[in-house]
């Protein structure tokens, strides 16, 4: 059994226009210790899914359909009551806005033994006290700075400060959502090898959600790449970011500029994603896809196996011999760019 089983989860938001369909129809999983990367353009259902998974959807959010199971036990039929207990205590969030989660009049240590109060009442203050050492250890802050208010930390100690927080909880499960946004790349990098590093250690699992590939293709073993609320593509980060089989992965992967190459086009993809209250049929990228044909616009793609991974596409047979040796042109992505591919 995995630590955590997402099967065909729908998330949505009442709005105006009718439900707002954010995450549609989403099916993954995560073994312990294991970091996975949510990748997508902006508004793909990244923040949702993380929301959904750990019970602080907004009031217009709900969940539609589908399970999400945490050791077994569906969270989504869970009493809020138990539901509170998992979130922290096994699943820890360290969100975008992480960093103005402390509170100002506490020092950090206060609001670090707080959290280990709420969550572990019997534990001594010398067994607290050393895994707070050890916690500023593993985020490379100094431990003389314990005592000091978040006013006197930087953004990014704040940031630390936070998953620091979240590390002496010992959870199953960090959900980092665009967890270093704020820091310089130095510091991205540095964070997220140092809770790579603990994690190996500890067995904890990680889900990492940003748009920002590179910081995927550095830490991750395994990526779900969304579009428009839904699954284009899974796989382990290699294949991913090495030979992926949906036309969306391979748009994304040649957006970002790859260090090996000298000289390389930079792709941005035409056209914008659909309107998620009144998602089109059939293939959800297929406006903006060069391999699109008449039948991707009202068929949903099939499941296609290669390996590890699992796509959704009613092309991948071409991906080799057509797309592929063009995906790096930026003409390739220019809205309308049509292969001339046909359904027969
Ligand atoms: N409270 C809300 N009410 C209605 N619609 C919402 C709400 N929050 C998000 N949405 C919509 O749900 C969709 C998914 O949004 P979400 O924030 O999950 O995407 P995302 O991939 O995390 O984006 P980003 O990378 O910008 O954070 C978007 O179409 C967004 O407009």
């Amino acid at each position: 059994m995995a630590l955590l089983e997402v099967e065909d989860l729908e998330v949505y938001y009442d709005s105006e226009d009718g439900p707002v369909k954010a995450v549609d129809g989403v099916s993954f999983e995560i073994e312990a210790g294991e970091t996975i990367g949510i990748v997508g353009e902006s508004g793909c259902g990244k923040s949702t899914l993380a929301k959904a998974l750990i019970g602080i959807l907004p009031k217009n959010g709900y969940i539609n359909g589908g399970s999400i199971r945490f050791k077994g036990e569906d969270l989504t039929e869970m009493p809020e009551k138990r539901r509170r207990e998992l979130r922290w205590d096994e699943i820890s969030l360290i969100a975008q806005s992480a960093m103005n989660a402390l509170d100002p009049v506490y020092t950090i240590r206060e609001q670090i033994i707080e959290a280990i109060d709420a969550h572990y009442p019997k534990m001594g203050r010398t067994e607290a006290q050393e895994r707070i050492d050890e916690a500023f250890d593993l985020v490379g802050l100094d431990r003389d700075r314990q005592t000091d208010y978040p006013h006197q930390f930087s953004g990014g100690m704040r940031q630390r400060a936070m998953i620091a927080m979240s590390l002496v909880l010992e959870p199953s499960l960090i959900l980092a959502d665009e967890p270093t946004t704020a820091l310089d790349v130095i510091m991205q990098d540095q964070i997220l090898k140092r809770i790579n590093g603990i994690q190996r250690e500890s067995a904890t699992a990680m889900m990492v959600i940003t748009h920002d590939v590179a910081v995927v293709a550095e830490t991750c073993d395994r990526v779900v790449v969304m579009y428009a609320g839904e699954v284009a593509e899974e796989g382990p980060a290699e294949f991913i970011f090495g030979e992926p089989y949906h036309p969306y992965t391979l748009g994304l992967k040649s957006a970002f500029p790859d260090i090996r190459q000298s000289s390389q086009d930079l792709v941005s993809i035409g056209g914008h994603p659909p309107d998620l209250s009144n998602p089109p049929s059939g293939c959800r990228f297929a406006e903006r896809c060069p391999l699109a044909t008449e039948k991707c616009t009202t068929e949903d793609p099939p499941e296609v196996i290669h390996g590890e991974l699992r796509s959704y596409c009613h092309h991948a047979d071409k991906i080799d011999t057509q797309l592929r040796p063009v995906a790096s042109q930026a003409k390739t992505w220019e809205n309308e760019a049509s292969m001339g591919v046909s359904d027969d």
